[in-house]
């Protein structure tokens, strides 16, 4: 297995007070689906954000495709970004512009100013993306406005807009924190199959551990800045989402199956 992302020893830390990332250390394998669980604040949005340097890591280093990207000038930045998709809680897409125009957006990395400015998009970028959309059923929805689509449909077309940057990872910020269960499972059942069939690489935030536990190949749990689990979804234990979760471990319905008491 190639690792495809290392991260080394990351704090961050927010003004003076706050340290957001403690001393974290993981690797991600290429096409793993990795799942990121922990109580609200404990780190995992800008743990995300490190990654696409959103924001920047105070310390550490982050290696993607064994370069560290903590030392890219903004040509090699523009680069990298083409590389990572980003699926947000609440989608960012523009709801005024129909459905084709926005996945298009997920080109624009790859063009001048100017280009994008005039949406100068050719016909095999249009092709893909009418594609994409096809796949993630919404071949009735490609010329509608965004406004007019449901949340989980919302989703699918953020999810077709990041895959036509033909990115070699998504970072999932909490995709699923507005849908309700049945568009939930639709929007997991796709980034597994993301994931599966395309290989590109997965890791997502997530509030609901069950979820978690049914979609990942590991899950990486997250307490007050730090990683207290690192591991596959079979060998979680109650008492370890206990530590992870803290006081707010009793309000998760957590089903082991019974499998990990103890
Ligand atoms: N821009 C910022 N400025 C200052 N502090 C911040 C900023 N963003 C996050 N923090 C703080 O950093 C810590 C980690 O926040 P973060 O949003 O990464 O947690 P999280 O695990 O994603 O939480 P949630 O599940 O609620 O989204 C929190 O204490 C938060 O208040």
């Amino acid at each position: 297995m190639k690792t495809l992302l290392d991260v080394k020893n990351v704090s961050k830390r927010y003004g003076q007070e706050t340290l957001a990332l403690s001393n974290v250390n993981f690797s991600v394998n290429e096409g793993e689906f990795v799942s990121i669980i922990g109580p609200s604040g404990a780190g995992k949005s800008t743990l995300l954000r490190c990654i696409n340097r959103m924001i920047d890591a105070t310390d550490g280093e982050i290696h993607f495709e064994n370069e560290d990207i903590l030392k890219y000038n903004k040509r090699e930045m523009r680069r990298l970004r083409t590389k990572v998709g980003m699926i947000f809680q609440h989608y960012n897409l523009v709801n005024r512009l129909s459905v084709i125009e926005n996945v298009l957006h997920g080109r624009l990395g790859y063009k001048s100013t100017i280009a994008g400015i005039l949406g100068l998009y050719s016909e095999e970028e249009k092709r893909q993306a009418i594609k994409l959309l096809g796949l993630l059923g919404l071949e009735e929805q490609v010329y509608k406005r965004c406004d007019q689509l449901s949340g989980g449909q919302k989703q699918r077309v953020g999810i077709a807009r990041a895959l036509i940057q033909d990115p070699k990872i998504l970072l999932c910020d909490e995709p699923i924190a507005s849908l309700d269960p049945n568009a939930s499972k639709i929007i997991m059942d796709y980034l597994q199959t993301v994931s599966k069939t395309m290989g590109i690489t997965v890791i997502v935030n997530l509030h609901q551990v069950d979820v978690a536990l049914n979609y990942s190949d590991r899950i990486i749990g997250v307490s007050k800045g730090q990683i207290v689990y690192d591991g596959y979804p079979k060998d979680i234990t109650t008492n370890q989402i206990h530590s992870i979760y803290g006081s707010e471990a009793g309000d998760l319905m957590i089903d082991l199956g019974g499998r990990n008491a103890g």
